[in-house]
């Protein structure tokens, strides 16, 4: 069965230590009861409460053991907003024209490369590296 899905809407509501909700690496997390019992202090996910931890997950250098415990408070999947321009890994391949065979009088020097048509996308239309969509901004 598919994930349930939670836009970031939905997701900030949930940022009361009461009803405590974070998303980390697109996957949503409630948190709420895990609060009391985290290590790092019920404030460090108050603070992130409602939003993309993924940052502050990573910076804290959490062991296996942590990320292995995720697996317990996940509840769903952050909706992708379809208007925002994704990194280029999770981009699909634009359409590319069709290429024709290298005729007598065209030289395949000529034939636009499916890797070039990609960086020449990549240069103007991808968030920089660290501007990850609206997610983390
Ligand atoms: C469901 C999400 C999380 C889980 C399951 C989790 C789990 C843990 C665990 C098991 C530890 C003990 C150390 C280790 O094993 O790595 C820990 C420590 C810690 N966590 Fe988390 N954590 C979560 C989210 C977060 C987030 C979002 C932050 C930051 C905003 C954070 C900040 C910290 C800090 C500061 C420590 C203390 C590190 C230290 O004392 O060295 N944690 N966490």
């Amino acid at each position: 069965m598919a994930a349930k899905t939670y836009t970031l809407e939905v997701v900030k509501q949930h940022n009361k230590p009461e009803d405590l909700w974070i998303i980390i690496e697109g996957k949503v997390y409630d948190v709420t009861k895990f609060r009391n019992e985290h290590p790092g202090g019920e404030e460090t996910l108050d603070e992130v409460g409602g939003r993309d931890a993924t940052r502050d997950f990573q910076d804290v250098g959490h062991s296996q053991e942590a990320k292995q415990m995720l697996k317990k408070y996940y509840i769903g999947d952050l909706e992708v907003d379809k208007t925002c321009k994704l990194p280029v890994s999770t981009t699909p391949t634009p359409s590319l024209p069709p290429q024709l065979p290298p005729t007598t009088t065209q030289s395949s020097a000529n034939i636009v490369k499916p890797e070039a048509a990609n960086t020449i996308i990549a240069d103007k239309d991808v968030a920089p590296p660290g501007k990850q969509c609206c997610v983390l901004a």
